[in-house]
């Protein structure tokens, strides 16, 4: 058996010795990123504290460090380990500095005083998240995004071998949530921290993770390489998902396409044919779209919004039978939205669509090219 930096072996948590899930066999090399993802309730929370030993295991071992966690003494898991839960902390009177600083604490003696190097790390670690300018603020009146950077860095200061994070994006703006994500991907990456997390954001965790682990049900679903793990099925199974689709290859979640008989042809290629889809998602306007390669940037998303897709091969040239489905979508559709994608000199065969468009009054231009 490989020799693993942290070990879930034969786990099983829940509360009041009634197992939520049962059986969990993950190892975790050092340096790694591994976060847990699942539907709201799975249990992501109750595996983190039991590994951060707030909660007692039903049955099976959590082995860090070739030591049972439990073989720790407190202060000893305090100085190895961080842990950023949810649970609003409530301190009386607490500075966001205060708050900070208690992450020196294990290195201080009793009174918890700290030295010159401690404030040092303290202001660094602060400054890590830009949560300078909070320091000297009630840590009880800052907005959850501030208090989820202090508590980040808190827990940087600790300067431990390995940090548990519940959601720890769940408050922050798209700055921060990659800032934060870039920090934790440094820390894993120079100095070997492991990092052990629940993310909602999936298309986050699939950029930032080495493994996943998929919750649900009474059992680990999956485990894996982001790679391995998301696939369309897979992503679907894990959140029930029946209304929308994700998209693996870009981490993309898309709204259900609309339904019904398309009204609208969108003739486009390179990518210039999504914001109009978009738009007519949005509007509820049911659409065709071609005559689009497989390979081709807009296909990966004409798939999944429109209703018809004429494809071609790659590389091949196009079928005369695309070219006889388009032609019927284009009668068929009440309008042609010709997108401004680059159209070869040689390319008769968009240009016998063009016309056909033209002919029929129905064209319309979403840039300024000669057709
Ligand atoms: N203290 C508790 N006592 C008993 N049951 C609890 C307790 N805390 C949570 N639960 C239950 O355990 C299950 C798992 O909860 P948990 O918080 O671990 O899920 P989660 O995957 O983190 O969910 P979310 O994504 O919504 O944060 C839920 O059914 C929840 O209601």
């Amino acid at each position: 058996m490989a020799e693993y930096y942290f070990h879930l072996s034969g786990l099983s948590v829940g509360y009041q010795g009634t197992p939520i899930i049962r059986e969990i066999e993950i190892g975790i090399h050092q340096g790694e990123i591994v976060t847990l993802i699942g539907p709201n309730g799975a249990g992501k929370s109750t595996i983190l504290k039991t590994i951060s030993r707030q909660l007692q295991p039903i049955d099976g071992n959590v082995v860090f460090d070739r030591k049972g966690i439990t073989a720790y003494t407190y202060k000893e898991l305090a100085s190895r380990m961080a842990v950023v839960l949810t649970e609003r902390m409530k301190p009386e009177l607490m500075t966001c500095h205060d708050v900070v600083a208690t992450g020196r604490y294990p290195y201080t003696g009793r009174l918890g005083i700290l030295t010159a190097e401690d404030e040092e790390k303290v202001e660094e670690a602060m400054r890590s998240v830009h949560a300078e300018e909070l320091g000297a603020r009630d840590f009880n009146a800052i907005s959850d995004g501030q208090r989820q950077r202090v508590l980040l860095a808190r827990a940087i200061c600790q300067e431990p071998d390995v940090i548990l994070l519940d959601e720890p994006t769940s408050f922050l703006d798209i700055r921060h949530k990659l800032e934060l994500l870039a920090i934790l991907r440094s820390m894993a990456k120079s100095r070997k921290i492991t990092v052990i997390m629940s993310l909602h954001e999936i298309d986050l965790a699939q950029k930032v993770s080495d493994k996943i682990v998929c919750v649900k049900g009474d059992h680990i679903f999956g485990y894996g390489t982001p790679e391995s793990i998301f696939d369309e099925k897979s992503i679907r199974d894990l959140y029930d998902i029946d209304n929308g689709y994700f998209d693996p290859l870009f981490g993309s979640i898309e709204l259900p396409r609309v339904e019904g008989d398309p009204q609208v042809f969108v003739l486009s290629s390179c990518g210039t044919g999504i914001r109009v889809y978009r738009s007519l998602q949005k509007q509820g306007i049911p659409f065709a779209a071609g005559i689009l390669a497989t390979n081709d940037l807009d296909y990966r998303l004409a798939r999944l919004l429109a209703v018809k897709t004429v494809t071609a091969a790659p590389f091949e040239p196009v079928p005369e039978q695309a070219y006889a489905e388009a032609g019927e979508l284009i009668r068929s559709c009440q309008k042609v939205i010709l997108t401004d994608f680059p159209i070869a000199s040689g390319n008769a065969g968009v240009r016998r669509l063009i016309r056909a468009a033209q002919e029929e009054g129905k064209l319309e231009k979403t840039g300024l090219q000669e057709v």
